[in-house]
């Protein structure tokens, strides 16, 4: 284990890592600290939820000098609300060594980014395109930059940032240290990535499996059409504190946000379609727990760090491995256990079994639950409220109406049975519609037919899991659900 105080930084860091509560270092930042304070080029990868950010963060703000008014350093990430997160938690790690950072994205009015550009950032944390308008309009300028971060660099380069990245690059000195940072790294984007570095280090994590223990990770085999009423069901039954339900289209999320509200949760979708204004106050509210199921696509959700995240469920199964690691980790995160549920029609398990050779882990297959299974789930959430104000003790006020009702019903056990009803979510039948997708083309996994294959089967069938998992992540008990 390192502490942080055995990794050479000055005081004012330490002291704001202490205050945002970080005990030790986590094992990617006790690794790439030391080499990113050294100056080296480092493609960095671990786990989701591991800390990525200040393994690459705390290097580039204590080699920043507080006195020049110039940038010195900048991180590109692939979404906006990804680079709003990013120069958060720079901010804070920064704010008593009086670093000043700055986030500059699209959709956001740019004459205020350019004012606040003026007040002389030293570092900033952006979008490629923002940033290389910023560098078109000469009000950001690159000339004294010496860190050069690439927040998921994976998938910026599979997104098709490769021209704007070096179009910025242009204008960053060339003896730059250049810091490359992602859950996953394919060795192809590796290559593409390393035309950007020096003798780059690899700083990896020794891991057994590319996704995080903490995470529980389930599959759901079912057919397209019945995938809805599965969803709500699992919901009703795990009770998430926060969910996020990944779909494969904006319009897979747009339908499937519209009918989780139209059947009573609190649900709201995020995609790139959105306005910068719409996706950053949805965000906002999952974060506040005013909204329980975010309906995601891949792309709004990467590198994303919301505490209390509590289960993912794949509607659809992603096309590849990498987002699904990178979906599956906005749960489990900084140490938290987290549930992952991926749906799979019967004609995509080829899909899934890729997904677990990349991920070196296999899912458990749950059996989807019943309607009363359901109902079983709501049920004991409401007696789990109602213990809880018994518990608490302030029901003075409803004695008088409670003594009145038993006096007029003779069986205290209807009368209970009537409140509970009352409390009770029933999983609900409200028609919804939700387009049908076609399955993903049909792939053969390589061990199709061979030993290993056979084996899960034998495993597969008779162990099957109950949707109810081993561990079940706590549950806030305070229940927001009506
Ligand atoms: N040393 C630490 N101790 C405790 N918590 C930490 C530590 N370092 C970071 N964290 C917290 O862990 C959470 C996850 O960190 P971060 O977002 O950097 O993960 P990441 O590795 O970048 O994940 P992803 O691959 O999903 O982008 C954050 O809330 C962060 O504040
Ligand atoms: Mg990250």
């Amino acid at each position: 284990m390192t502490k942080f105080a055995d990794l050479n930084l000055s005081p004012a860091i330490i002291k704001a890592v202490n205050r945002l509560g970080f005990e030790e270092a986590t094992p990617i930042q006790a690794k790439a600290i030391p080499l990113g304070l050294e100056g080296k080029d480092l493609i960095g990868q671990a786990q989701t939820g591991t800390g990525k950010t200040a393994a690459f963060g705390i290097p580039l703000i204590e080699k920043i000098d507080v006195k020049s008014p110039h940038v010195q350093g900048i991180i590109i990430a692939p979404t906006r609300e990804l680079a709003i997160q990013v120069s958060e938690e720079l901010y804070k790690i920064g704010t008593e060594a009086r670093v000043k950072v700055l986030a500059v994205y699209g959709g956001s009015d740019i004459q205020r980014q350019i004012r606040a550009l003026k007040k002389g950032p030293h570092i900033i944390v952006g979008t490629p395109g923002r940033i290389l308008d910023h560098i078109n309009r000469r009000t950001l300028k690159l000339g004294n930059v010496e860190t050069l971060v690439l927040d998921e660099a994976d998938e910026m380069l599979n997104m098709g940032f490769i021209d704007d990245i070096e179009s910025i690059l242009e204008t960053v000195p060339e003896e730059r240290q250049t810091l490359l940072f992602s859950a996953t790294m394919p060795t192809p984007i590796r290559r593409i990535a390393e035309r950007f570095m020096k003798s780059p280090e690899v700083v990896r994590v020794e891991a057994k499996e590319m996704t995080v223990p903490l995470i529980e990770q389930f599959f759901v085999k079912v057919p397209e059409r019945e995938k809805f009423d599965v969803l709500a069901r699992l919901i009703d039954v795990h009770s998430p504190e926060l969910a996020i339900v990944f779909g494969r289209t904006k319009r897979r999320v747009d339908e499937l946000a519209n009918a989780l509200t139209m059947r009573g949760y609190i649900a709201e979708g995020i995609h790139g379609d959105l306005t910068q204004a719409k996706r950053m106050s949805v965000l906002k509210k999952f974060k506040e727990g005013k909204v329980d199921v975010l309906v995601a696509t891949d792309v709004a959700a990467r590198g994303l760090d919301i505490s209390g995240v509590t289960h993912v469920y794949n509607y659809d199964i992603p096309q590849d491995p990498e987002s699904y690691v990178h979906r599956i980790g906005r749960t489990g995160r900084a140490g938290k256990e987290g549930m992952a549920v991926t749906f799979v029609s019967p004609r995509e398990m080829g899909y899934l079994r890729i997904v677990e050779q990349t991920t070196k882990k296999r899912m458990q297959p749950m059996r989807p639950p019943t309607w009363d299974e359901a109902l079983e789930g709501q049920q004991r959430i409401t007696m789990e409220k109602l213990e809880e104000a018994i518990k608490e003790g302030s029901v003075d006020e409803y004695r008088q109406v409670a003594n009145e009702l038993l006096a007029e019903h003779v069986d205290a056990v209807t009368v209970i049975a009537a409140a509970l009803k009352v409390l009770t979510k029933e999983p609900d039948k409200t028609p919804v519609h939700i387009t049908e997708e076609r399955p993903l083309p049909q792939k053969r996994d390589h061990y199709q037919g061979g030993g290993g294959d056979r084996n899960r089967n034998r495993r597969g069938k008779p162990g099957q899991q109950s949707y109810k998992g081993n561990r079940k992540p706590q549950r806030r008990t305070s229940g927001r659900r009506p």
